[in-house]
């Protein structure tokens, strides 16, 4: 078993290399291979065959609607394909637009906005106020390149707290630090217990990255991947988890995340867990670990209680942003993924998506040469680009996901709060109110083409598809004919590339970004592929991308009806302590509770309670909300006064 500290070795190092030496040969000097072959066997052929299947099975239904914009010339197409082909060399990553028809006038129009967009950027790696609503810094940037931080004490902050990941995950994993109360005398399962941003990103890299023998997975137990996580505030759902569980829990490191601290979802999982523990005779604080904000109200319970450990979460670094900071890195490397690995990856990718560097390959002549190969030369630019094309700067079509990869299921989902988050707004950063947004779904391929795709190739028009393509169908040594010449994973690949000719054909554009295997270095790069794409998209339409007001929205409206069924169950109680017992219809419970006019929240409230045997229904049904008389099952007299 490797030992963590191979997995948080030193790996090449984060500072920023210089810039790239020169553009990419296959965007301005087609020469080279877009991609390397993927064999030289009948295999190229067949695979070649079975696309050509599909693609002619799929566009058998409706023949292609040529449509003004979308070239549809092969030979045109191919040129625009080589010429827009965008090749991360050291990442072995690409990202081909050229099945969205942007038109040279478009991407004209566009460079002195993306000018703006890569100064405002600049100057939010430098450390601006970039986040202007809640007065703050954003910094994810800076976890992967330390050197960028404006402060001396901010790197020593990101050096610390990653050194300190590593040792304790390493102690975790070795047996160094052991549960006090488990035979097995280690820690044998991780609970995660967040949301939002402090769940989505540790579950997308688990499912993406953790391997099939986790470090701490002992051959006993029925392990998926080492991880499990309490991500909602459903108590079936907590259950689950913990009775998944069994007499692991004594095995069973805790991690509680939350930058806020208060996250009542988050807290509710954790009351819940310390049940079970004290259910179980277990000391919860020593099997705890706390990843949250500094003097959070998480980081205090954590501290006055003994737990185990407690990371930091920067306010610099956003939910949907933090995969790289404590909340990703921890998980991960208790899960044996190299997290050095992960910020290599996305410290490359942001070098990329940071230069305006058009290298010695363009001749500097006129600017606008210059912002063309800027923008050419920067694939967070490239998708930002589309995705202002496709939804023409206002959301109007959706960003349908599609990774034609299993381990990459949970990337929409991933994207759909780091892309909606900040794209969704409804004031832009001048207080013009615009509604903004950019709708992400999908889940993979090639499965999703037997749910969904019909529409998507004949139906609405109102989407343009993003296409993760992953070249390594499995480990060298591995792969298996199921026909001759023919292996499942050349069948994903036809899937893709049929898909994605079907769709073009009745005019749906895509885009594809393509990585050679599913590794922490290209998930890191991913990753900060789309972060970048994110904020550059924010700033071309004009938003801040970095809170998220209508989220605190939802959660005030929460708290309101939690208190007003405070007021229900009081009203129903003091009914209920009367001798006899007074029954009181929904009127008399909404006139007791001085809010008659929240008489269908007090229904509702009143019916979840009586599904939940907490409210007896004493008349009627709920099904005709005006026959019901209800009061509680047993009076709490000491709640009367
Ligand atoms: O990490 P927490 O403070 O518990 O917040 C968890 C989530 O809460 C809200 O939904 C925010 O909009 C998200 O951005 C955040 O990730």
């Amino acid at each position: 078993m490797a030992s963590l500290s191979s997995l948080c070795s030193s790996s090449p190092s984060l500072k920023p290399t210089k810039p790239a030496a020169s553009l990419p040969k296959t965007i301005l000097n087609p020469t080279s291979l877009p991609f390397p072959t993927r064999s030289t066997k009948p295999l190229a052929v067949a695979a070649h065959s079975v696309v050509r299947e599909i693609a002619a099975d799929s566009s058998k239904s409706v023949p292609a609607k040529p449509k003004e914009g979308l070239e549809k010339d092969p030979q045109a197409l191919w040129r625009r394909y080589v010429d827009w082909l965008y090749q991360h060399k050291e990442l072995g990553l690409y990202l081909d637009v050229s099945r969205i028809g942007f038109t040279d006038e478009f991407f004209r129009e566009m460079e002195p906005r993306f000018q703006q967009s890569f100064d405002a950027m600049e100057d939010l790696e430098k450390g601006a106020i970039a986040n202007p609503d809640e007065g703050r810094m954003v910094g994810h940037y800076w976890l992967r390149n330390s050197e960028l931080t404006p402060t001396p004490f901010l790197k020593t902050q990101i050096e610390s707290t990653l050194d300190r990941i590593c040792s304790f995950a390493d102690e975790i994993v070795s047996g160094k630090i052991k549960p006090p109360a488990s035979e097995a005398g280690r820690f044998t399962q991780i609970m995660a217990v967040g949301i939002g941003g402090s769940a989505l990103g540790p579950q997308f890299v688990a499912e993406a990255l953790a391997p099939d023998n986790p470090p701490l997975k002992v051959m006993l137990s029925p392990l998926l991947n080492g991880i499990r996580f309490i991500d909602n505030t459903d108590p079936a759902g907590i259950d689950h988890q913990i009775a998944q569980l069994g007499s692991e829990l004594a095995s069973t490191l805790v991690i509680v995340t939350s930058k806020s601290g208060g996250t009542p979802e988050t807290r509710n999982g954790l009351l819940e867990v310390q049940k079970a523990f004290r259910e179980a005779g277990l000391d919860f604080a020593k099997q705890g670990v706390a990843i949250t904000q500094e003097n959070s109200l998480l980081d205090n319970t954590a501290r006055i209680e003994g737990w185990l450990a407690r990371f930091p979460m920067f306010d610099w670094v956003g939910g949907r942003t933090s995969e790289m900071s404590a909340v990703g890195l921890l998980p991960a490397a208790l899960q044996g993924i190299n997290i050095r690995e992960m910020l290599t990856g996305g410290a490359l990718m942001d070098e990329a998506t940071r230069s305006r560097d058009c290298g010695s390959c363009v001749e500097p002549r006129l600017s606008s040469i210059i912002s063309s190969c800027q923008l050419r030369n920067n694939p967070a630019a490239l998708l930002a680009l589309c995705w202002y094309w496709a939804s023409d700067g206002v959301g109007s079509k959706d960003m349908v996901v599609l990774p034609y990869k299993d381990s990459l299921l949970l990337f929409s989902r991933y994207l759909q709060q780091l892309v909606m988050e900040s794209i969704g707004k409804e004031f832009d950063l001048d207080g013009n109110r615009v509604n903004q947004g950019l709708t992400v779904y999908g889940n993979k391929g090639s499965t999703d083409q037997h749910a969904y795709i019909q529409q998507l190739r004949d139906g609405v028009h109102n989407f343009f598809v993003t296409f993760i393509e992953v070249l390594r169908d499995r480990p060298p040594g591995h792969d298996w004919e199921l026909e001759p010449g023919v292996t499942c994973g050349d069948y994903l690949f036809g899937m893709l590339q049929g898909t994605r000719s079907a769709l073009y054909a009745n005019d749906r554009e895509s885009v594809s970004v393509t990585v050679e295997e599913v590794t922490p270095r290209s998930v890191g790069a991913l990753i900060a592929l789309y972060e970048r794409a994110v904020g550059l998209y924010a700033s071309l339409v004009n938003i801040n991308a970095y809170h998220q007001p209508g989220v605190e929205a939802g959660k005030k409206a929460a708290g309101e009806v939690l208190a007003l069924q405070k007021r229900v169950l009081a009203v129903l109680n003091e009914a209920s302590c009367k001798d006899p017992v007074e029954p009181l219809t929904l009127e008399e419970v909404a006139d007791r509770c001085h809010a008659p006019e929240d008489i269908e929240m007090i229904y509702k409230i009143i019916a979840h309670m009586a599904a939940n045997d907490r409210a007896v229904v004493a008349e009627g049904h709920c099904g005709s909300p005006r026959s019901i008389k209800v009061y509680l099952g047993e009076c709490n007299v000491d709640a009367l006064y």
